[in-house]
Order: C-alpha cells, then structure tokens, then sequence
C-alpha cells in the first residue's frame, strides 16, 4: 500500500546553527517543502537582518538541487520596536513572530517577561501587517505544577490576549493538552490554530520513565497523561483545519541530552511524516492525513499549498540508532532503532 500527498510543510522547525544545521536541514529538506524556523538561537534572532543572515545560512547548507524554503520568524523580546515588525513584513522572508516567555524553554533567557506590559506596541503593528505570534504556551511561575503549565498559560495569558487583540493571528506550538484542544476549538477559525508533534500525539508521560529514565523523550511542553494525548489524537484526526503539521524537531547532541542536566527537545525530523501516519492509520482516519500535513498549515497562514507531491509506502525500515555529525558528537533520533511502518519516499 502507498499514499500519495501533497508535498507537506512543517510549520514548527529547530534547524539550529553551524555544525547541528549542516547535520539537521537534509533531513526536513528530504520531506518537507516549507518550514517555519525557530529563532531561538545564541544569540536569538530578534531583527529582520539577522533573520535574513540566518536564512542565507540555510540555504547555503542545503544539499544541491534542493528547493526546501525555509520561512522565517523573529524572536519576541521586550524591546521590539513595531517599526522591526514592518520591517520584517517588508522583507518578504520573515512570516511570523514567536514568543517564547523568559525561562520556559531551551534559550528563552531574552524571551517576553511582561507581554502585556512591554510588547503592546509591537502586537498591534502585528495585527496590522496580519503577522501570526506564535506561542510556547507554558506558564513560567515556578510555583506552577510542570504538569498545569499549559493551563495556567491559557487562562493568564492567551485568553485575555485575544481579547484584547481578536485580530491577532496566533498559532499555539506544540499543543498537549485537553485543555488546549478544547481551548483552541473554541476560537474562530483562521485566527487561532495550534500545531502538533509527534512525540504529543504518540507518547504519553509513561514514556520518560519506562525501564529507567529517557531523556530522549524529554521535551517542553513535557509530555502528559494519557487522556491529554487522546483529546490531542481525536482534534488532529476530526479533520478540523485549526490544526496541521509542526514536528518541533528540536536536535540536541547525545551528549547534552544524557547529562546531569538534560536537554529539552525531541530529534524528530527524520522520523517525523512516518509517526504521523502511525497516528492517523491507528485512528482509521488516513483519509484526513492529508489536510493536516499539507492543506491546513499554508491555508492558515495565507499561503500557496505545494504542487508536488511525495509518497508515503507502507514498508517496514529501521530507525538509525544515531546520527553522526561531521565534527564529532552524535545525534540520537525519536525512535532510535525501532522499526517504523511508513516509508517516506523522496520527492515525485
Ligand atoms: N521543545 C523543546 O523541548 N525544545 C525546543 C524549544 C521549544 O520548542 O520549546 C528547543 O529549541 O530545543
Ligand atoms: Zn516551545
Ligand atoms: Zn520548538
């Protein structure tokens, strides 16, 4: 059996920089046509221009003949100016902004610390120049529970946000919760969506204690009980277009993920589209694969959906153990050594 798709896109990407991008891009370049690129960097990417330097960097790491387009997004700080905003619009390169509040994940430290307070100015030229945000949506008072933080975040932050400001698109990122589903089925299509790993969809908090801990399963939002993970599989396979494709495949090396301190994040692009499928096939619902890889995400954010094609064959392969990366160091991939069903095949 195969399924053919329209080539999809991956609106949640961590392609990184220097020696981990080299290693990473070829592999949501195989796949994917488009992505949405985080810019959460050292330093971050909070300027037009330094999101036009890094956009170069990409294109310059890409294999030969490749035409992946990476889309490329802002760094939300207390200090950006809304002129920075109309400069990105400008550019024709940068197609949202993320806010990722100070301290709630992997290089947040120059994130928002008081978004009602300090980024007003800079969401109103947004609604404006009709630039999606983009949420990490966690609650970073450490008094909150790690498990409550995606709740608390809804009712603190993105609610009154969208009250205040109902034309701003939003995009929730790596949704885990019932509570985000239901939140996000509750607004109005086309101005709030949510984006969906494979990790939330596949694994429920079981995963990062199974047999001895697994820090290759740690990530942020952590992962949560199972009936989070349901609702989560029920919203993507109803087919409702609020929400489409974001693998937040966030590489980091093996030998910052098994660490005293581990690493949050999930390397997934390799492994991503066949986790995916796992998902829908398991739901009986592959007939709405489609929508949610490839329809919703560009309906979303105003753009062409792609021409070509690709071909999901259903055969067994291997996930690699690891990846090595050219200057030494490893990267360790979801489903590192396990036998997947869904063979993405390259472009057609
Ligand atoms: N998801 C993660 O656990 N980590 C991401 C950051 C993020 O998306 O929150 C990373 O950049 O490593
Ligand atoms: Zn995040
Ligand atoms: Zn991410």
């Amino acid at each position: 059996m195969e399924l053919s798709l329209t080539q999809p896109d991956d609106w949640h990407l961590h392609l990184r920089d220097g020696d981990l991008l080299e290693a990473v891009v070829t592999h949501s370049a195989g796949h994917f046509g488009r992505a949405i690129v985080m810019p959460n960097l050292k330093p971050p990417v909070t300027t037009t221009a330094a999101a036009v330097a890094y956009r170069e960097s990409i294109l310059k790491a890409l294999p030969v003949n490749s035409d992946f387009t990476p889309l490329m997004t802002l760094y939300l700080t207390d200090n950006t100016h809304p002129d920075e905003i109309k400069l990105a619009r400008r550019s024709g390169v940068v197609f949202a902004v993320k806010f990722y509040p100070a301290g709630a994940t992997t290089n947040s430290q120059d994130g928002v610390t008081d978004l009602f307070g300090k980024c007003l100015p800079a969401l109103e030229e947004m609604v404006e120049q009709n630039m999606p945000l983009l949420v990490h949506g966690e609650a970073t008072n450490p008094e909150v529970d790690i498990f409550d933080r995606e709740k608390v975040f809804i009712d603190t932050i993105l609610r009154p946000l969208i009250q205040k400001l109902p034309h701003l698109k939003v995009v929730m990122e790596h949704i885990t919760t019932q509570d985000a589903v239901r939140f996000v089925e509750s607004c109005s299509e086309g101005s709030v969506a949510a984006t969906v790993t494979p990790q939330h969809l596949l694994l429920n908090r079981n995963a990062l204690f199974q047999g001895g801990l697994q820090p290759h399963n740690y990530c942020l939002p952590v992962l949560k009980r199972e009936i989070h993970r349901q609702a989560i599989v029920s919203a993507v396979t109803s087919g409702n277009k609020r929400f489409f494709l974001g693998t937040d495949s966030a590489p980091h090396e093996r030998r910052r993920k098994e660490s005293t301190c581990g690493c949050a994040g999930i390397y997934n692009a390799p492994v991503a589209l066949s986790a995916y499928a796992k998902v829908f096939e398991e739901a009986g619902a592959l007939d709405k694969l489609e929508a949610f890889t490839s329809f919703n995400g560009p309906d979303f954010y105003g753009l062409p959906r792609n021409a070509s094609k690709i071909k999901l064959i259903k055969k067994s392969w291997k996930v690699p153990e690891s990846y090595t990366l050219a200057a030494g160091g490893e990267l360790v991939p979801m489903f590192a050594g396990q036998t997947l069903d869904w063979f993405p095949s390259t472009f057609i």
